[in-house]
């Protein structure tokens, strides 16, 4: 890995300041008889047409942190003595069509022909590429103050395909959309299709992972849950869990790429403008920490299990959309708005318990301080719950009681058949219409449902909606989600708190619970958070 960066000076360049490193006159390829004037400074690339009439000087000047590579070849023509360099951007650029901006595709060619001999020509378009890949690295400051890492490079990065995630379409819009990229930026992939359920976690768990610099997914959250938990399972899980993990979105739902591509401080995109997004945040390659939370289930029927998560735990509406609308899967995105108005129109209350540890304890939920939230904690309740979705339910190795633990331990957590601890707060109602933790800002690309959240605050955000609310003021509730509104909408039904940790004990006999998406087994289930655990390729 490479050295970590840190927050720069600031530039001084926005005040004309800036120092040329490098001047040169080229034609482009098209057109040898226009020549222009390139100039590379720390920051940017200018180019300007030199003409005699100052008039149709246009300069167009490119921020070098769009830039993702630049290469120096010969042309094919033997004749040519010249050699070429080019430049990669994606900047982000009014659409056409539409209003806003999303990243966009700019190559910059350039012909340096200064001599008669092609290799003269050749090392000094190899120096400009040089040179803009340097300044371009040196662009990868952070934000907020906010420490990353590089991937190292040259990159290998192991890229593993689910071909049936979302429509079906994850292998061609990688080809279309981001291989390309890639190939500009120089960063080599092993191209992996997974052939069934789990063959990505039993990959990663048996893979020599000093092969690889990366591992990233494109598909949807669930294919990134098999490789988090299949790195999770590896003895020597503490390190492979920091290898780089990437995220390309090829699924219906894409929480996790829709996140980071949030994170970067971009405004909301359509899918394929997030695809291109997170490629351009994967060529990148800067790398930061990521909570992991530690998910313990236990079904009556069966032996506790623990999984790892870095996205949320659902139970009521949530899971139950998610999992009913896969019916409606060849509609894309759009099979949540369709599940939603399904599911409000036939509403469920779910009884259980629920019960957390406040991140702050000095917090406050629904306008009272927390302590008066608190009560005595009797767990009888998990006992009753039946794992009528067994069937559906992803099954997941137990945990024997006398085996060694692999991952870290959670200290916070008591075994599901003892009470909470007393520092916990028991949630004095017992009838929910939803019961939603999440550590990440996106369930989904339109679903913007904790805006608070961070890839690595060590929080969990708990939000649960009580029964008694109407069917309108839900809708109203997951129209404001959309936009992450929700928590200013003063909703008496919703509840929103972060927590660390947190327990819930449903005793409706049947309902869904999903980690990151995917079924479990229907039972108690307890999570506790692990800050900045593993590490994703974002910014
Ligand atoms: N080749 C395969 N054939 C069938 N299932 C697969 C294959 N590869 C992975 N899977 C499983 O498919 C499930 C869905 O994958 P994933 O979540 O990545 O896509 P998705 O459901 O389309 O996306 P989203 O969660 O965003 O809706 C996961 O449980 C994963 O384990």
């Amino acid at each position: 890995m490479d050295p970590k960066i840190t927050e720069p000076d600031p530039p001084s360049y926005r005040n004309g300041m800036s120092q040329v490193l490098r001047y040169g006159e080229f034609t482009t390829t098209g057109n040898r008889k226009v020549r222009y004037a390139v100039s590379l400074t720390e920051w940017d690339l200018t180019i300007q047409k030199i003409t005699s009439t100052p008039a149709i000087r246009s300069k167009m000047v490119l921020n070098l942190r769009d830039c993702v590579g630049s290469r120096a070849f010969r042309a094919d023509d033997n004749t040519d003595t010249g050699a070429y360099f080019s430049a990669f951007f994606y900047p982000f650029k009014k659409r056409w069509m539409n209003s806003g901006v999303a990243r966009q595709r700019v190559e910059q060619c350039f012909r340096v022909d200064l001599v008669k001999d092609p290799r003269a020509n050749l090392e000094e378009a190899e120096k400009w590429a040089r040179a803009i890949r340097e300044c371009s690295a040196l662009q990868q400051h952070p934000r907020n103050g906010i420490l990353y890492s590089e991937v190292r490079r040259p990159c290998r990065a192991m890229l593993l395909v689910n071909p049936h995630s979302g429509k079906g379409q994850a292998l061609s819009l990688f080809t279309r959309h981001v291989q390309h990229m890639l190939n500009e930026a120089g960063v080599s992939h092993t191209l992996v299709i997974t052939e069934r359920p789990n063959h990505a976690r039993e990959l990663v768990r048996e893979a020599d992972l000093s092969q690889w610099d990366a591992l990233v997914i494109i598909s949807g959250d669930g294919l990134l849950f098999e490789v988090v938990n299949g790195l999770m399972e590896r003895e020597d899980w503490e390190r492979a869990i920091q290898t780089p993990l990437g995220i390309l979105p090829g699924g219906s739902g894409n929480a996790m790429a829709a996140s980071i591509h949030h994170y970067s401080g971009a405004q909301p995109v359509s899918s394929e403008e997030l695809l291109v997004s997170c490629g351009f945040l994967l060529c990148k390659g800067l790398v930061s920490h990521m909570d992991l939370a530690s998910v313990h289930l236990g079904s009556a029927s069966s032996s506790p299990t623990r999984v790892f998560s870095f996205l949320s735990v659902a139970w009521g509406f949530v899971a139950d959309v998610d999992v009913e609308s896969e019916r409606y899967r060849h509609i894309g995105a759009a099979r949540f708005t369709l599940g939603t108005l399904v599911r409000l129109a036939s509403l469920r209350v779910y009884q259980g318990r629920l019960a957390f540890l406040p991140a702050d304890n000095a917090g406050r939920v629904d306008g009272r301080p927390l302590c008066s939230l608190v009560v005595p904690c009797q767990n009888n309740f998990h006992n009753s719950c039946n794992s009528n979705n067994a069937s559906r339910a992803r099954k997941h190795e137990p945990v024997p009681a006398d085996a060694p633990l692999k991952g870290p331990p959670d200290s916070l957590l008591v075994p599901l058949d003892q009470p909470v601890p007393s520092n916990w707060v028991v949630v004095p109602e017992d009838n929910f219409i939803l019961v939603l933790a999440v550590y990440q800002s996106h369930l989904g690309e339109d679903f913007y449902t904790a805006p608070e959240s961070t890839l690595n605050d060590g929080i969990i955000h708990l939000l649960y909606v009580r029964a008694g609310i109407s069917r309108i003021a839900l809708l109203q509730l997951f129209l404001a989600m959309g936009k992450g509104t929700h928590l200013a909408n003063n909703c008496p039904h919703l509840v929103y708190v972060q927590v660390r940790a947190l327990r819930l004990e449903p005793s409706s006999p049947k309902g869904l619970i999903t980690v990151d998406g995917e079924v479990v087994e229907y039972g108690p289930v307890q999570a506790q958070v692990h800050s900045g655990l593993a590490r994703l390729i974002s910014r």
